[in-house]
């Protein structure tokens, strides 16, 4: 049970207050965890009520929970011949100052595609993902081969890699895309364009979490309602 800050609550109100912004004829980036799961069943209660709104899943959980939801959904490609996303909905583990790290669920990579072509990105989240520099370790998806050299090219860039492993499975955590992912702890991340260079430039490193001046407002569920924040 998180605290009262990370409160289901919080993040139903922020996930709410995002999915409000839709219109109809809109496309929407569906993005991936708990927040963004608030978002999509907004949506879906919208579309019951006669919403004509078309949902891009950023992960396999994305789509499924999209699905039971009701929201009618196009793959990339088709919502990108339609016209493209006119609004991506996606939570955050950590924001800071207009930046984030996400990945959490492992879904970043996509994620990042999504929230990147969208024309307005907003950022879901609770209290305590807030912070005045970002600090949360940052993922690294990576091809399987390449764990042994990319955990070395963390290690010279000053962090500290972790396979992540699941809970309910021996061994690692594979993404949707087939990858593994590696947590790296790098401290406080005081510049985390420099860092987000020095990761993308990593052979190997399919994707990392450090979402930098990506979004365009992030809204905050509170224990008694929502602060929205341009970015
Ligand atoms: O980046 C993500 C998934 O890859 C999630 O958006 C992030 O982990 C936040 O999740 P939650 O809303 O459950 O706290």
């Amino acid at each position: 049970m998180k605290t009262e800050g990370g409160s289901d609550a919080a993040k139903r109100r922020a996930g709410e207050s995002a999915a409000d912004l839709v219109v109809d004829g809109d496309v929407v980036g569906l993005g991936t965890g708990s927040t963004a799961a608030h978002a999509i069943r907004a949506l879906g209660r919208e579309v019951d009520a006669g919403l004509d709104v078309h949902g891009v899943p950023t992960s396999f959980d994305a789509r499924r929970l999209a699905r039971e939801a009701g929201v009618p959904l196009l793959a990339l490609d088709e919502a990108m011949d339609a016209g493209g996303i006119d609004l991506a909905i996606d939570g955050a583990d950590q924001v800071a100052d207009g930046d984030l790290v996400k990945g959490g669920g492992a879904a970043h990579a996509r994620e990042k595609v999504v929230d990147a072509a969208a024309a307005r990105f907003v950022v879901v989240a609770d209290p305590s993902k807030e912070a005045d520099a970002l600090s949360h370790p940052v993922p690294v998806e990576l091809l399987p081969d390449a764990l042994p050299t990319v955990e070395a090219a963390l290690r010279a860039a000053g962090g500290e890699p972790a396979l992540r492993t699941a809970e309910r499975k021996d061994g690692p955590v594979v993404t949707d895309n087939g990858n593994l992912v590696v947590d790296c702890d790098f401290g406080r991340i005081d510049s985390p364009e420099a860092l987000a260079r020095t990761l993308s430039a990593t052979p190997g490193v399919v994707e990392h979490g450090l979402f930098v001046a990506l979004a365009d407002e992030v809204h905050v569920g509170t224990a008694d309602g929502v602060r929205v924040r341009e970015l």
